[in-house]
């Protein structure tokens, strides 16, 4: 297990989530994932475990929203319930209000739980049908003894008030109610039992976009009412602009970037973070809707790529040191590996191949030689042992591949910090250190970069 969240902790922060690890097995029965080794004590760890969240670190200010932003199932959910300890976390701490969630249990982790509160993408399923309203939103007052029953009830009618609805519906039943007022009626939940945090998972998701700005307008205004804490969940970038104070990226399991909104939306320093707000819809059809997507598919959580999660899939990935290759061949050389291990094509003719390739830029030297032995094991149909030549001796040399990145690096337009998991900002970090030497250790020895350790 690698550190790859922000290295530094701050004391005062609401919430301090530190490497935190959630992994799921995979597979069922006795022996299932569970690999047998030759020597005492013959078993060790689960081969299949599903990495959702896998080293996590991150902060909440009281007051602030956090917003957490990624694309579907990259482990947001999973490490929304895990810091709630709606899920035991394999590894790793949360401490809520300087109390470490994991020492506590029975009474004193209730009473925990009633300041921090969940709100669900989906208002219609969360909301139980049979139920009126009312005793809905006095339900967590109930759990908790808080008030007797005329107390809720004007409560409960009150906060209906407070989050937009009408308090004379109060004894209406879910289905009378919209999509957006359904969420509504659960942000009245969450607050009957006047929690400090709350986390919204992708809250407004279900929501037509009309409705979305209204129910995130009344969310931002009760969190100034009632002093609140968020963390929001979206996968949606411009449902989290509107929303956040500061901006997590999360890409399978891990943060890969953490910075004040401002500075991540205008300053982004991971290529993950850029090909995410390049595919930000466009609005003027003339452009294509659409720019730059990801290509190739987010790899699997059960074996992770090592260093950086997003190497596979980076359009930036870093030459290893070994070779002098110009930029266009190094691009050449990554897209043909990734086209060769994806069988993307049926060809074999090296020169076809060369030319489809390799047409503006030909490695030379050592990397032309493996290029030439690869595309001769193409040529007699042996893509596995081209395959390997092209990841041991290239994606795998990288940098990328080797190192976990973890850089602080200046933040150009606020007074905030900017976490970026980036090999191409050990530079910037190492300068910044130098110049405020006191500010990180992260920042050094690599700049908190560790050796892949899987
Ligand atoms: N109970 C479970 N058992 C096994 N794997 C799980 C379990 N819950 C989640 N996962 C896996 O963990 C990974 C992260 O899932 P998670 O739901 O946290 O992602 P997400 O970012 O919230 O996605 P979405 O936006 O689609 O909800 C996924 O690969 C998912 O399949």
């Amino acid at each position: 297990m690698t550190e790859v969240g922000p290295p530094e902790s701050d004391p005062e922060a609401l919430l301090q989530v530190r490497d935190l690890c959630k992994y799921f097995d995979n597979e069922s029965g006795l022996f299932a994932g569970v690999q047998f080794d030759d020597e005492f004590p013959y078993v060790s760890r689960s081969t299949s475990d599903v990495r959702a969240v896998d080293g996590v670190s991150f902060d909440i200010k009281e007051g602030e929203t956090l917003g957490l932003v990624g694309e579907s199932g990259c482990g947001k959910s999973t490490l929304a319930r895990t810091v709630l300890r709606l899920l035991e976390p394999t590894s790793g701490s949360v401490y809520f209000q300087g109390e470490d969630l994991a020492e506590l249990s029975g009474e004193p982790l209730r009473r925990m739980r009633k300041d921090m509160q969940m709100i669900f993408q989906d208002p219609q399923s969360s909301l139980d049908p049979r139920m009126k309203v009312g005793p809905i939103v006095e339900e967590p007052m109930k759990a908790h003894d808080m008030l007797d029953e005329e107390g809720r009830e004007a409560r409960a009618k009150e906060l209906l008030e407070k989050v937009g609805l009408d308090p004379q519906h109060y004894n209406r039943y879910p289905h009378a109610f919209s999509g957006g007022q359904r969420q509504r009626v659960n942000l009245a939940r969450a607050l009957s039992v006047n929690p400090d945090f709350i986390v919204c998972d992708e809250p407004v998701s279900a929501l037509d976009v009309s409705i979305q700005a209204q129910v995130l307008n009344t969310m931002e205004e009760l969190q100034e009412e009632f002093d609140l804490t968020y963390l929001f969940i979206a996968h949606d970038l411009s449902v989290i602009r509107h929303i956040s104070d500061r901006v997590a990226v999360m890409y399978l399991g891990n943060i890969v970037e953490l910075a004040d909104k401002e500075e991540l939306f205008e300053n982004p320093k991971h290529p993950y973070t850029r090909a995410l707000l390049d595919a930000i819809p466009v609005p003027d059809p003339r452009n294509g809707g659409r720019k730059a997507l990801l290509s190739g598919d987010v790899p699997s959580p059960i074996d992770p790529p090592s260093g950086c999660r997003f190497r596979t899939r980076c359009p930036e990935v870093i030459q290893p040191d070994e070779y002098d290759m110009t930029e266009d061949a190094w691009r050449n050389v990554v897209e043909f590996q990734r086209a060769v291990e994806r069988r993307a094509f049926e060809e074999t003719d090296p020169d076809t191949l060369r030319s489809r390739y390799f047409g503006n830029a030909v490695p030379s030297g050592d990397a032309g030689t493996l290029l030439d032995e690869a595309l001769g094991h193409i040529e007699r149909d042996e893509w596995d042992d081209a395959e390997q030549i092209l990841s041991e001796r290239f994606a795998d040399q990288s940098v990328c591949a080797t190192t976990t990145p973890a850089y602080e690096v200046p933040s150009d337009l606020t007074d905030g910090r900017h976490y970026s998991a980036c090999h191409l900002r050990r530079d910037e970090a190492l300068a910044s250190a130098v110049d405020e030497p006191a500010v990180d250790d992260a920042a050094r020895s690599g700049a908190g970069a560790t050796e892949a350790d899987d």
